[in-house]
């Protein structure tokens, strides 16, 4: 038997980790909230209310059931607050350092049976397990963006992950009305293996002036009938994020074909990470996305 969570943490309250509170708040979970700035909780907490409202207006959900949800989160700017979850789920910035530290922190206060998982999008599992004092309780639990519309998570094992906890995560997930691929714990997994080179491609396709930003997700729109173009997609995602999985991917795998476009790199630089800043490929701060090149 596979044991219940009944109170999920969540660590980071970016776009994935309010996507991952608004899906268990929504599935009848209790749910932390954890950032390391009260003013970023507050924010999160108004995004989660205005995505729920937005599903109110869809009639995808019920105006009780909007009000249920955003009752069973609580927000926490402290590590304390996670001490009696179920589950934790780390889903801060795709930076192992700051993953590896969150989870010291974590160990310290959080009830020794619990489950701790990561929402990274590339970082060996096994690697985050081995820096927590429970790897055979740690596991990849990895959300696709944005989340409450996204059917799928994957879910890695890492190499001590036991039965008990793998059963868990996927009855947890399945609880949220989630499709679940299994992926072997390597570099990126399966998505982000196949989508990251895809995206990286169409950058070196602007950096290499085959065609401008308009052009080249027109292409993969009509042509492929993507839903959104491919540096459409990585603003989405988060040119931070597209560039930290690309730079997994080549050092795990030691091949050039994964080498991170000089341009990715530039925007990443100059702080342009594509919506969440504002600009990237597109500049979102009038009324609709100019293309920057
Ligand atoms: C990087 C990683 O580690 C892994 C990843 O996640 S990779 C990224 C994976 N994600 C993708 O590839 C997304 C590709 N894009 C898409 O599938 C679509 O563009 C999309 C589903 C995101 C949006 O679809 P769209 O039709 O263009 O947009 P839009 O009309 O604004 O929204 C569609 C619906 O979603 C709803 N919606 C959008 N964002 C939402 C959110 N955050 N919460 C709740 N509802 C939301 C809208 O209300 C709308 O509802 P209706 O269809 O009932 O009208
Ligand atoms: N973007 C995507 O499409 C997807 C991303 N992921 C993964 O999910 C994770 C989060 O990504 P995403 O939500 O896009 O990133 P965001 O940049 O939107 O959010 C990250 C959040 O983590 C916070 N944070 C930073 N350091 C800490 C810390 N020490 N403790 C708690 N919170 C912290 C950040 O705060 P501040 O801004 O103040 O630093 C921010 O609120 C990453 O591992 C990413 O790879 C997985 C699937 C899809």
């Amino acid at each position: 038997m596979a044991v219940m969570i009944k109170k999920v943490g969540v660590i980071g309250s970016g776009q994935m980790g309010n996507g991952i509170a608004h899906v268990a708040a929504l599935g009848g979970l209790d749910v932390v909230l954890n950032d390391v700035s009260a003013d970023r909780l507050k924010s999160a907490m108004a995004t989660i209310n205005g995505n729920l409202s937005r599903q109110v207006s869809k009639k995808v959900i019920t105006e009780d059931a909007r009000k249920a949800a955003l009752d069973r989160i609580t927000s926490s700017d402290t590590m304390d607050g996670l001490a009696d979850c179920d589950l934790v789920i780390e889903s801060a910035v795709e930076k192992e350092e700051i993953k590896r530290k969150i989870f010291h922190d974590l160990c310290a206060v959080l009830k020794p049976e619990a489950i701790i998982a990561s929402n990274t999008s590339s970082i060996s599992i096994t690697r985050l397990a081995a820096s927590t004092d429970r790897p055979e309780k740690f596991i990849g639990i990895h959300f696709m963006n944005p989340v409450p519309l996204m059917e799928l998570v994957e879910l890695i094992r890492g190499i001590a992950t036991d039965d008990a906890t793998f059963d868990a995560s996927k009855d947890f997930v399945t609880r949220l009305g989630k499709q679940i691929a299994v992926s072997e714990d390597f570099p990126a997994f399966i998505v982000n293996r196949i989508l990251l080179p895809m995206i990286n491609e169409a950058i070196y396709t602007l950096y290499e002036g085959v065609g401008n930003v308009e052009a080249i997700d027109a292409a993969m729109k009509l042509g492929a009938h993507h839903p959104m173009g491919p540096l459409e997609l990585a603003d989405f995602i988060g040119l931070d994020t597209c560039l930290s999985i690309m730079q997994v991917l080549h050092e795990g795998l030691a091949d050039s074909k994964y080498r991170p476009c000089p341009l990715l790199v530039k925007y990443v630089e100059a702080g342009w990470l594509g919506r969440k800043t504002q600009r990237g490929f597109y500049d979102y701060r009038g009324e609709k996305p100019i293309p920057t090149r």
